[in-house]
């Protein structure tokens, strides 16, 4: 077993101890359910520079390495003594400095913490960092703990990389890695400091497309990161967890207004310490086909969005209308699905439930097709007909598109429900029929603020000719030039769904599971939102809503057993109806439901 020589080059610095901490710089928040904002590299390196200027260079260091080592001794069980160890693999850089500052607090606390640090620190406040864990007697060697003493950690700890990460993992960081997932993989306890290595902070995507570690938690610092909850960063990061090290939301938007006047997020991001300045992979991967990342198809800059967050309740709940002992079916809403052409009526009803358990006051199912049934037999309550027979022009909410085909019948019937002018949600066949016709497109375009669309990668890729990878590769840019493009709402599904506007208000849903990926779901929330449309919620806090209660219902119903294998779409129409009873009773004060459930 090899081991680091003291370097000599660092020394402590007196102004940074843990003693002048206050508790609240190290205070660590769950994310769950919380309208949490979601910052960009771009921006944490500008917070990174400005609390440098004003604490010191070692402060936040410092304050991460504290939040972690109380955070790991508050999961470990008092009664284990003496403590298992705990491993940390610690990069080159100031994520490894984050793990080697954690080091000398858990082993000055008295826990047996150990450092795998592959290469000396790179940068200074890294070096003082390992002068730190070696004055506190922390263990360090070069090379990765035996597989046995993996087996015995109470938790391993990934410090190899965090927002610095400038090109693909490679040796020795890259067997790190795989060591580590290899023991999320088989139930044990991995925490991620920062982000998981290998993640990219802004996209959710791999840096240079293959390794990253998967851990079971994420502690990450000073806010939260889109790139944890969309993309491939939701099954990387495990739990989440943020520590804010002192830095409060007033200073994270005086710095998002400079770093947005400064020229965009995007750009500047990843690479503005990496001495080596190799380009991100992100950089390198710029999809052919998209007009490049700064300018939309009219060659203007990209508009970023000007605010993101983690869609939580508090951000929508209040939209509702109240449920008034004086409501009749007209306070709530008539909205008609309409799609269903032959063959495919199954979506239109799957759709048209949804909207019924979700509060709609009256619903239709408009068929496009022949020969479809009269009536829908467990719910006799939706009024089906063919769409010609009915008034849509008297509807509040408009869902277009489960089933719809894309017959010409149902372009024009496309054209039509565009001509409304009502609050309308966009699907399916819909998506892919203004995709292919420009003359519809300028029409979407021209009634936008009315509209929501709903594409999974595959609609995007369509509505911005491109491939299904170009739009995975970047959901954040890709929903960016989407709804520059069509100047509405959209919905961009998959895991880490991303609903934005045109305003630049921008969200991540968190909730949601792999029980979602079959057949039918998506009717089913295109049916909720024009529920919700015709329930009088503006286009965006619908789609927020909706897809909030949309992924709860599918956890709740996994936890239930009901999923995630073998979860229908049908079954979630009763399960969302409950979340929205819940938070309906909640914002009214009235909720009788247990505590457990009644906090969402
Ligand atoms: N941004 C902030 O304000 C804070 C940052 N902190 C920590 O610092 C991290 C960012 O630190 P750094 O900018 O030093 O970045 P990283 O620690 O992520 O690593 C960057 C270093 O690794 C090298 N490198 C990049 N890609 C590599 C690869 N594939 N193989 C080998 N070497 C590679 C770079 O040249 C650089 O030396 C954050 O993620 C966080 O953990 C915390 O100390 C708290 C505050
Ligand atoms: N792995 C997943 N995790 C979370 N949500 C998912 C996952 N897979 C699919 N979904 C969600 O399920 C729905 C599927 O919609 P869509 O692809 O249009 O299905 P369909 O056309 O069969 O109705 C979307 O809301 C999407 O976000
Ligand atoms: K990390």
């Amino acid at each position: 077993m090899s081991s680091l020589r003291p370097s000599g080059t660092a020394r402590l610095v007196a102004d940074a101890e843990p003693a002048d901490i206050a508790p609240d710089a190290i205070a660590v928040i769950d994310t769950h359910d919380r309208a949490l904002s979601l910052e960009r590299t771009a921006l944490l390196r500008a917070l990174e520079a400005a609390s440098a200027a004003t604490v010191g260079p070692h402060a936040l260091m410092l304050r991460a390495g504290e939040a972690t080592a109380a955070w790991l001794l508050a999961q470990l069980s008092p009664a284990a003594a003496p403590g298992p160890s705990i491993w940390l693999f610690a990069g080159p850089g100031n994520n490894g400095g984050d793990a080697l500052c954690a080091a000398a607090s858990l082993r000055r606390q008295g826990a047996d913490a150990r450092v795998c640090l592959p290469s000396e620190p790179t940068g200074p406040v890294g070096r003082w960092a390992l002068e730190r864990a070696r004055a506190a007697g922390v263990p360090l060697q070069t090379l990765a703990p035996t597989p046995a003493q993996c087996a015995a950690a109470a938790w391993l700890v990934d410090g190899l990389f965090g927002i610095g990460l400038s090109r693909a993992l490679g040796e020795p960081f890259a067997s790190l890695a795989r060591t580590l997932s290899a023991r999320t993989a088989a139930g044990a306890r991995v925490l991620a400091l920062d982000i998981p290595s290998g993640l990219d902070a802004d996209t959710g995507t791999i840096v240079g497309g293959e390794l990253a570690v998967e851990v079971s938690h994420t502690l990450t610092f000073l806010a939260a990161k889109p790139g944890l909850f969309t993309g491939v960063g939701r099954d990387l990061a495990g739990h989440v967890a943020l520590a804010r090290l002192g830095v409060d939301d007033a200073r994270i938007a005086t710095l998002r207004h400079a770093t947005a006047a400064d020229g965009g997020v995007h750009h500047a991001a990843g690479d503005s310490t990496a001495s080596d300045a190799a380009p991100t992979a992100r950089h390198e991967a710029e999809p052919e086909g998209l007009p490049p990342r700064d300018e939309d198809e009219t060659g203007h800059p990209a508009a970023l969005p000007a605010a993101l967050a983690l869609n939580a309740p508090d951000g929508f709940a209040a939209a509702f209308p109240r449920r008034k002992a004086s409501s009749n079916k007209g306070t709530f809403g008539s909205v008609a699905i309409i799609g269903g052409d032959t063959g495919t009526c199954g979506a239109a009803i799957l759709s048209a439930r949804a909207a019924l358990y979700c509060g709609a006051g009256r619903v239709h199912a408009a068929l496009i097709g022949q020969g479809g049934p009269a009536y829908d037999p467990p719910h006799p309550e939706i009024m089906m007909r063919q769409v010609d027979a009915i008034a849509l022009d008297t509807m509040d909410g408009l869902t277009i598109g489960p089933g719809l085909g894309k017959s010409a019948h149902a372009a024009q019937v496309l054209r039509d429900v565009l001509a409304l002018a009502l609050p309308t949600i966009i699907d399916a066949d819909a998506l892919n029929l203004i995709a292919a016709d420009p003359d519809l497109a300028a029409r979407v375009r021209a009634q936008g603020r009315h509209l929501v669309l709903t594409p999974h990668p595959g609609e995007a890729a369509r509505l911005l000719g491109v491939t299904t990878r170009d739009i995975e590769a970047d959901r954040i840019d890709a929903i960016t030039r989407l709804v520059r493009t069509y100047a509405c709402t959209v919905v961009l599904k998959g895991s880490g769904t991303l609903i934005a506007a045109p305003d630049g208000r921008f969200a991540i849903n968190p909730t949601g599971n792999s029980g979602l990926a079959t057949g039918g779901t998506g009717d089913v929330l295109s049916g909720v939102i024009g529920a919700f449309l015709a329930q009088h919620l503006a286009p965006f806090d619908a789609a927020l809503a909706a897809t909030w209660i949309h992924g709860r219902a599918a956890e709740e119903l996994a936890i239930a057993g009901v999923g995630p294998a073998g979860l229908t779409a049908g079954e979630l129409a009763p399960a969302m109806r409950a979340l929205l009873n819940r938070l309906l009773a909640r914002r009214a004060g009235t909720s009788t439901m247990p505590e457990t459930q009644a906090e969402e």
